[in-house]
């Protein structure tokens, strides 16, 4: 059971971004087999074979989620593949900026900050010893100056483009989060509308005016009219799908200025700004008449949803609960009248 839910995870974005680091990597070797035929390193050539196929085998183990195998192979590869680099045609070489690409893959890949603070400090002593031993000796097997420059050239380009590649995935990571984020944080699981909280961001910036002056703006809360008996006789999902209808319903009736949102369980709040109280109740009405009026028999009811409603609009120097609750008395007077109805509040907070 539980290594069949593994493999049915989705992939995480990590792994699929190894996956494609796997296969740049692999092609690199490839293209420094033919370079080092080319300038008559044959160790090296040879070596890079193997890189392909250690990058072949790391990219088949994470396919099938053996990250561990594949995160090993890569290490070896990348640490072992740097040392030989410049062991034979030296520093100059600049196969150690491989390792830098480490840093930021480490941190990303690994749960623990410790453990992957471990891994780079030992990356630098390697980085720093590797760095040391080539200043005490000559290396194995020099090819010529231009050659060296060339080869220089194209790892400092294949690591420029590397990281951008995870640059670029690693900006692209973090917004898409954010965005998730922040549309977890203001909206409504279940009926996709905006939450509670959010909604009470959004009306306190629109009832707050710096010139101190009133500012226009109306709210209607609204209820659905005897919702636990839909609950009780039709069950808690087809509930749930009256909640989904009725949110559909109000993003369809209300105007493009006004923003509605899930205020509690079967309760809804809307804030029409620049709306006086005529507008508000004659909007308040169209959305009452739209619930009423839904073809509630294609979702096999035989007696229409309805929604009270309690209407109010903003006070000089009110805050916004007092706003809220006067809404709120108006929407019961609404319920004590008989239901399905909009009542405009009158009274004070
Ligand atoms: N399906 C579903 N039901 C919910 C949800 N949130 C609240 N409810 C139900 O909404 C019902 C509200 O019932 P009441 O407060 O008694 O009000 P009502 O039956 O609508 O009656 P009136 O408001 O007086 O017309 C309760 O049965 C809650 O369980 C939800 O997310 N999904």
């Amino acid at each position: 059971m539980e290594a069949r839910r593994r493999v049915d995870e989705p992939r995480s974005q990590f792994w699929l971004m190894s996956m494609r680091c796997c296969l740049m990597a692999g092609s690199v070797d490839v293209a420094f087999f033919f370079i080092f035929h080319y300038l008559g390193s044959p160790i090296l050539a040879w070596i890079n074979v193997l890189s392909v196929g250690m990058y072949v085998i790391a990219y088949w183990a994470l396919k099938h989620r053996h990250n561990r195998l594949a995160v090993l192979l890569i290490w070896v590869e990348v640490i072992v593949h740097a040392a030989l680099g410049t062991l034979l045609i030296g520093w100059d070489s600049g196969f150690y900026y491989y390792l830098l690409m480490f840093i930021p893959a480490l941190y990303a890949g690994n749960h623990s900050l410790r453990s992957a603070s471990i891994a780079v400090f030992a990356l630098w002593l390697f980085y720093v010893g590797l760095n040391t031993t080539m200043r005490f000796v000559e290396p194995i097997q020099p090819i010529a100056e231009s050659a060296l420059l060339g080869v220089y050239l194209f790892n400092l380009t294949c690591v420029f483009i590397m990281f951008s590649y995870l640059s670029l995935y690693y900006i692209t990571t973090v917004k898409k989060a954010h965005r998730i984020l922040g549309h977890m944080a203001t909206t409504d699981p279940l009926t996709h509308l905006f939450n509670r909280r959010h909604m009470i961001e959004l009306a306190e910036r629109d009832i707050t005016d710096d010139a101190g002056q009133t500012v226009n703006v109306a709210f209607l809360l609204m209820d659905i009219d005897y919702f636990k008996q839909f609950n009780d006789r039709y069950g808690h999902d087809f509930g749930d799908r009256v909640l989904c209808e009725i949110s559909q319903i109000l993003s369809a009736t209300l105007r493009e200025q006004d923003y509605v949102g899930r205020w509690g369980g079967e309760e809804f709040l809307a804030v029409l700004p620049h709306t006086d109280t005529q507008q508000a109740q004659l909007i308040a009405e169209r959305v009452r008449a739209a619930v009423a009026e839904h073809d509630w028999m294609q979702h096999g009811l035989t007696t229409p949803v309805t929604m009270s409603i309690g209407v109010s609009h903003h006070r000089r120097g009110e805050v916004l609960s007092d706003s809220i609750v006067r809404a709120d008395a108006a929407l019961y007077a609404g319920k004590d009248s008989g239901r399905n109805r909009v009542e405009v509040a009158t009274g004070g907070a």
